[in-house]
């Protein structure tokens, strides 16, 4: 094995924190993303600012090619370039939605079209797009369930449901996926299959934007809020940044405006919401560095745990916890405990015949949040 440590090793480690910029790798000369630039500009979009690229700590994302002020928009990406329900309904699928009954959901329907595109290869006008996105994803929902049990106890609970929701999801659109038979030579299984519609529903999960669309007839009334923006997608998550992002009707681009300046050569970060380090890894599958939305939650298993075993009420108090949905998202933050933690814990410590004012005090306290 080669010695590590010596006297070039340090040298070039000292550089690198010196200067942090030679540790990012421009990949803007890759192949698929000069197709994606190429695919992007048909689609009238130009990009002034941003260059995808590798930096150590959050894996490819987008760098600035010159400093940004905040307030400044960092990308406007036209509608022509968005995949939303729109291009599915309008796509050779839009007669097989209308059709069935009852109405696939928005979600099924992008789920199918990324499915379907994706088997066709080189012959999808979405390939350039296709391309960039990752083969696999790191979500619990993917992981193998020994790596899960590793998981916290209620983070392992979450991931376990996910993983219910997604194979309830899977089973309850096969029908839907048979009705496809006639576009496809190949048995609609072998291309629906639970691996392709989970891959699917992770790359919706984890990369569409909030845009929200009117129902239509032909989908069920499940909210119609996701667009893949391809290319804005690359952008990773900081949770110490802000911006502003929405669709805007006059220019009919997605727009994206920072609050937070950036230097250039850096990475751009969007804020992906306030999100704790269970949430970010459930829904994204990973988990940043220093936020400080992270907190630890505290299981019905903890809490009764560290409480005097001699209580012959704790079962009635779980309960009235239980009954108020006060017994899940109980949380330590960077602050101390959260409200809900110190209520539940309030009421678990009331005596006896403070109890039924306790209840009270409960369902007084959740009314007024
Ligand atoms: C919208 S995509 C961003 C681009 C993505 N990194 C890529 O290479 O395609 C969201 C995914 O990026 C990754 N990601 C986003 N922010 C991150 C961060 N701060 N640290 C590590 N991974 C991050 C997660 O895998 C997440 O699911």
């Amino acid at each position: 094995m080669k010695k590590r440590g010596g006297r070039t090793s340090r040298i070039r480690r000292r550089k690198l924190l010196r200067n942090p910029e030679s540790s990012r790798v421009n990949e803007s000369y890759k192949p698929e993303f000069i197709e994606l630039k190429k695919w992007l500009k048909d689609r009238k979009f130009e990009d002034a600012n941003l260059i995808p690229a590798r930096f150590p700590g959050t894996g490819r994302g987008l760098m600035s090619k010159t400093s940004l002020q905040a307030g400044q928009m960092i990308i406007s990406l036209p509608e022509s370039c968005l995949l939303t329900t729109d291009t599915v309904i309008r796509s050779y699928l839009g007669a097989y939605i209308a059709k069935w009954q009852p109405p696939p959901s928005p979600l099924l329907a992008l789920c199918a079209f990324l499915v379907s595109e994706k088997h066709a290869g080189n012959q999808s006008p979405w390939k350039p797009y296709l391309e960039v996105l990752p083969e696999a994803y790191t979500c619990p929902v993917c992981l193998e369930p020994e790596v899960v049990n590793l998981l916290p106890r209620p983070l392992k609970a979450k991931a376990r449901e996910q993983r219910t929701h997604v194979r309830e999801f899977f089973t309850s659109s096969r029908g839907f996926f048979s009705s496809l038979q006639p576009l496809f030579s190949q048995a609609v299984e072998s291309i629906f299959s639970h691996s392709a519609l989970l891959w699917a529903w992770c790359t919706v999960n984890t990369r569409a934007v909030y845009m929200k669309r009117p129902p239509r007839p032909c989908l069920s009334a499940e909210p119609d809020t996701y667009a893949l923006a391809p290319y804005l997608d690359l952008l990773n998550h900081s949770p110490r940044v802000q911006v502003k992002a929405a669709f805007n009707e006059e220019t009919r681009c997605y727009e994206i405006r920072t609050a937070t300046s950036c230097r250039k050569h850096e990475e751009v970060f969007i804020c992906y919401g306030p999100h704790d380090n269970h949430r970010l890894l459930l829904e994204y599958g990973f988990v940043p560095v220093r936020n400080p939305h992270a907190c630890v939650y505290v299981s019905e298993d903890t809490l009764v745990k560290y409480l005097p075993s001699t209580d012959k009420q704790m079962n009635k108090k779980i309960s009235i916890l239980k009954d108020h949905d006060f017994i899940e998202n109980l949380t330590f933050g960077w602050d101390g405990p959260s409200w809900r933690l110190l209520t539940a814990l309030k009421l678990l410590c009331l005596e006896a015949e403070e109890l039924d004012s306790g209840r009270k005090t409960t369902a007084r306290s959740q009314h007024e949040k």
